[in-house]
């Protein structure tokens, strides 16, 4: 197989299976749970139509006809009386009935679903608010902890190509260049550090196993290093008055979890924390902050679902400047009809923000699941189209395969990571180290 076409093969699966209508298909969803329901009424619209057509044209001969027809749809549904009333006055009207049962229902559902999911959560509430402290110290330990999945990945599929390795010739290289696009670090990344290495083995002789992992290694922290010079992964906290900060993400990606990690830790650390819900989209996202709020002991300010998002930004920002808060985190709806709204929506939002606050928001904070591999670089280059991103939440680091997706972010897309998640507990968001990366990742080949 020529060098190409193993890299695409190798590559293939994560490029060709793009997740990129993510936004796009979860619209779908929504779109597809409220169709029947549409359907049920316009039918029933459709079917009293006729009868009431058949009624002028027969109201003589048929009558008892009519009377039948009538009792049938008021046991389908009342509501449809009314329709009968008003179908050849007000078809408009009918219109926007058909509208308003499109937006309400599937929001009725989703919050039930949400409700039982968080009813649980609070309960853990309890056990985990007084742990927190001493956890946050273990913050390497935990690092290293968190990444046992993805180093023994790591280490699995470099040790296999060593100890296979007879010489290093061509093929050699394309099997280092197809092991490292499995460990996700990325097509682009997995070809730079290949072409590198072809260079570094001759010019330092490589010829044993141990010289050639030394220089694989070594190559690779110079790269994820290299690349994050000019990085900034620390938060743009403000030193005096308010920060702002923006998360988006798709849903189920870990944003509300993340929020409300990041609100407990800094209301340990004596700042002045609040939460906005603006992810009005869903109601049971904005119960889910509520559920957070209390669990991290800090107020959420939230309007009502189906609101108007910018709305509640702008309750939010006038409450935090009236409380003097030091930091005001705001939750966004990653799901709207299509790229559009939601760039329209993130606009709004920013303004809102900056006509109060001319420099906000300090940070806009792109929650990504690591477990998604390649999937979390192709939402990361939607949401880089749609709004001007400043660094990344990776979450879910402790239970992925898929740790090498950091290269492949930071080499590809340029952004920082700025926190990792390492778990569902309060304590489990950590300022994120590259070292302390890099080496959780290579710790079993290096010893
Ligand atoms: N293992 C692990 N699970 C996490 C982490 N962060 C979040 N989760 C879990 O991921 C799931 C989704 O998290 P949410 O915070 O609800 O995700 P979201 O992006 O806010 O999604 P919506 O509320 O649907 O918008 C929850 O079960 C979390 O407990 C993490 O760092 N590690």
């Amino acid at each position: 197989m020529g060098f190409f076409k193993k890299i695409k093969k190798a590559f293939g699966g994560n490029v060709e299976e793009p997740q990129t209508p993510e936004i796009q298909e979860e619209e779908i969803e929504t779109v597809d749970t409220a169709e029947p329901e549409v359907e049920e009424e316009v039918e029933i619209v459709e079917e009293a139509e006729p009868e009431v057509e058949e009624e002028v044209e027969t109201v003589e001969e048929a009558e008892p006809e009519v009377e039948e027809e009538v009792e049938t749809v008021e046991e389908a549904e009342p509501e449809v009386e009314e329709e009968v009333e008003t179908v050849e006055e007000a078809e408009p009207e009918v219109e926007e009935e058909v509208e308003i049962v499109e937006e309400a229902e599937p929001e009725v559902e989703e919050e039930v679903e949400i409700v039982e999911e968080a009813e649980p959560e609070v309960e853990k509430e309890v056990e985990t608010v007084e742990a927190v402290e001493p956890e946050v110290e273990e913050s390497s330990e935990k690092m290293a902890k968190g990444l046992k999945k993805t180093r023994r990945t790591f280490s699995q599929v470099f040790n296999e190509l060593l100890s296979n390795f007879r010489k290093v010739d061509e093929d050699f290289f394309e099997e280092l260049e197809e092991t490292l696009i499995t460990a996700d670090v990325g097509f682009e990344t997995a070809m730079r550090i290949t072409e590198d290495l072809r260079k570094e083995v001759k010019l330092q002789n490589a010829k044993k196993q141990e010289d050639v992992q030394r220089v694989i290694i070594d190559k690779l922290v110079e790269v994820y290093e290299e690349q994050g010079q000019d990085e900034n992964n620390e938060i743009n906290l403000q030193k005096d008055g308010l920060t702002v900060m923006l998360f988006v993400g798709v849903n189920g990606v870990g944003k509300t979890t993340s929020i409300g990690k990041l609100a407990n830790q800094y209301r340990l650390e004596g700042k002045k924390v609040l939460m906005a819900a603006a992810d009005t989209f869903r109601a049971g996202a904005i119960d889910q902050l509520v559920v957070w709020g209390e669990r991290a002991q800090v107020e959420v300010i939230r309007g009502n679902a189906g609101g108007d998002p910018a709305a509640v930004v702008y309750d939010a920002i006038e409450q935090a400047k009236a409380q003097e808060a030091d930091v005001l985190l705001v939750d966004t709806a990653g799901r709207l009809q299509n790229k559009v709204n939601l760039m329209k929506e993130l606009e709004k939002i920013k303004r809102i923000i900056q006509r109060e606050i001319p420099d906000a928001p300090h940070e806009v904070l792109l929650v990504l699941d690591a477990t998604t591999g390649q999937n979390a670089m192709v939402q990361a280059k939607q949401f880089k189209e749609v709004t001007d991103v400043t660094g990344l939440v990776l979450t879910k680091l402790d239970g992925t395969a898929k740790g090498g997706i950091v290269l492949a972010i930071r080499n590809e897309l340029h952004l920082p990571v700025k926190l990792v998640g390492l778990g569902e507990g309060l304590a489990d968001l950590y300022p994120f180290k590259p070292e302390e990366y890099v080496q959780g990742l290579f710790k079993g080949l290096m010893d």
